[in-house]
């Protein structure tokens, strides 16, 4: 039975689709870096808010970890490429706090434009300033939208029916989202200079760090008011607090900061800044919709195999996943086979789908493909990081399809080019879910692979497998299966022996070194 762990707090309804389904689930929150490194190596799944940090130092005592899910959007608590590298799919809930966070963000809006959190202190106070707190309407000014993905189009939406004028920097965002959104579609340095506020939806990256800093505050328009329901960081918070003691800037709302959680910060204090304590996403549905979410995309993944909101591999349904497990095992063996018989540096790989499995999701099958492959030449590739690691080296990967696929419902043909040459295998399902070998290197073979196999490629004469067949009896191995193919009579032909035991280095000389031997290898599976 799978393990997960909930190290952050999560809605109890989620806990229960844990049990329901079958997960031993353990709620442990608030622990410390050393606390979870201590207990992670039990568990194949962990459920995370922001508060718990992934790191890479987490993730190297995660042993049987399979999936880390982010109850929420913002993955930065999450190493990601730490992740990817350990074969570990980190998942998030795109959508179920998207609505909250942007009502978050109107609120903060209006709480910037009428000083809310200040009135509210004053009257409770007894002061009954009234002539204190003039403040400004929303009705036609310039919201300044800096990402328009999922929450930033959410507030247009909104800020659309309070009659704002909405303008949008965005480079993913297409012209005709924005019309349809109503937004227009403006360039940064334009948003800056002409927004009355300015609201920040963006992840933070080394391109959104500092987004608003010093030098895009100056240029802003005197009195702008900003708010930043992202993530800290986006604004620079010294260059900030300077602003609003000059008056350049008007005021700020902001939910997030630089260092969190953020018990001191320089712009603490100022009338004119509100804050909340990373508020976006609280509210009871969100908190219900995300944790929900989460529950079930990790025990898909545990249970069936289904991939969704994965941000380091390729998605696959619940539907798609048993349909995919047969041919899974089958693209693992074809990689693995041309890598254990690829001997120089790798330039290409193309993968052909063809038939019946040409209509699957084929992405997974490729990456599978691609970790059976790198694995017998590089440590610690799995089918997460794989696509990855072939990028890193320049390795060419092609993906085509056909529905022709001659005598076979399906058959996978994987064509690998190295500096020297080019070699290929092919492969089938055998009543829908047994993989084997039909062809290596356009030669005609059936073969089911096995964990320890001695491939050897020879000239096709009389005598060859009564001596391959003396060897090996000879060094004590027991042959479990033979499979035989060849291109002509008494030309080039293969051999792929399944032994039960292993084939030792002495072993393998004496087979490379039988007459008409053109090459022996071990192959391991
Ligand atoms: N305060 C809170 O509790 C919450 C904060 N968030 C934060 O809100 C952020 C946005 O969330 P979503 O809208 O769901 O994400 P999203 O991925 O749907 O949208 C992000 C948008 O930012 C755009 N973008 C990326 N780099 C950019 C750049 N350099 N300049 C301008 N635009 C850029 C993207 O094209 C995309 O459209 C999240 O990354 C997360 O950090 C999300 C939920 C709750
Ligand atoms: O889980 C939370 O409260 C924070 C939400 C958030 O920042 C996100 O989803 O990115």
């Amino acid at each position: 039975m799978p393990k997960v762990l909930v190290s952050d707090k999560l809605s109890p309804t989620a806990v229960k689709i844990f049990s329901d389904r079958g997960i031993d689930v353990d709620v442990k929150t608030g622990l410390k870096p050393d606390e979870l490194m201590a207990i992670i190596g039990d568990y194949d799944g962990l459920a995370v808010r922001s508060e718990t940090k992934v790191t890479a130092a987490v993730l190297e005592k995660a042993t049987n970890l399979k999936v880390v899910g982010r109850a929420g959007i913002g993955v930065d608590n999450i190493d990601i490429p730490a992740a990817t590298q350990r074969g570990v799919v980190v998942m998030n809930t795109p959508y179920g706090n998207a609505i909250t966070t942007a009502e978050h963000t109107i609120a903060m809006m209006f709480s910037l434009a009428r000083q809310i959190p200040l009135a509210n202190a004053s009257t409770h106070a007894g002061k009954w300033e009234k002539n204190r707190f003039m403040g400004v309407e929303l009705f036609n000014k310039v919201l300044g939208l800096i990402g328009c993905g999922n929450i930033g189009s959410i507030v247009a939406e909104r800020a659309v029916a309070l009659r704002m004028r909405v303008i949008a920097f965005d480079p993913y965002l297409s012209p005709e989202r924005a019309l349809d959104l109503g937004v227009e579609k403006v360039e940064l340095d334009d948003l800056i200079a002409r927004a009355d506020f300015i609201t920040l939806h963006t992840p933070l990256t080394e391109k959104t760090r500092g987004i608003l800093n010093a030098d895009a505050i100056a240029r802003m328009k005197k009195g702008v008011r900003l708010i930043n329901c992202a993530r800290g960081g986006l604004i620079d918070e010294a260059a900030l607090k300077a602003a609003l003691e000059s008056g350049h800037v008007a005021g700020a709302a902001l939910d997030v900061f630089t260092a969190e959680p953020a018990k001191e910060n320089i712009l603490f204090g100022m009338d004119n800044v509100v804050c909340t304590p990373h508020l976006g996403a609280s509210t009871s549905e969100a908190q219900e919709n995300v944790a929900l979410q989460v529950a079930d995309q990790i025990s898909d993944y545990l249970l069936t195999g289904a991939v969704t909101n994965a941000l380091n591999m390729a998605a696959v349904t619940a539907e798609e996943a048993p349909r995919l497990r047969p041919y899974m095992k089958l693209c693992e063996q074809l990689g693995s086979f041309t890598g254990q018989i690829t001997e120089s540096s790798l330039k290409a790989v193309t993968i052909e789908y063809l038939g019946d499995v040409a209509h699957l999701n084929t992405k997974p099958l490729t990456a599978v493909v691609l970790q059976g492959l790198l694995s017998p030449l590089l440590e610690s590739v799995n089918m997460i990081n794989a696509p990855l690691i072939a990028r890193e080296r320049d390795i060419e990967v092609r993906e085509t399809k056909s529905e022709n696929s001659s005598n076979f419902h399906s058959l996978i043909r994987v064509q690998v080019t190295t500096e020297r040459q080019t070699r290929s295998v092919e492969g089938s399902l055998f009543g829908g879910a047994l993989p084997r070998l039909v062809r290596i290197n356009d030669i005609p073979v059936e073969a089911e692979l096995a964990p320890t196999m001695l491939y050897v490629v020879n000239e096709d004469k009389p005598g060859f497998i009564g001596r391959v067949g003396t060897v090996l009896s000879e060094a004590g191995v027991n042959i479990a299966s033979f499979h035989l193919g060849r291109e002509t009579v008494g030309g080039r032909a293969i051999c792929l022996v399944n032994v039960d035991t292993e084939i030792t280095a002495p072993l393998l000389e004496k087979v490379a070194a039988l007459p008409n031997v053109v090459m022996a290898k071990a192959l391991a599976f």
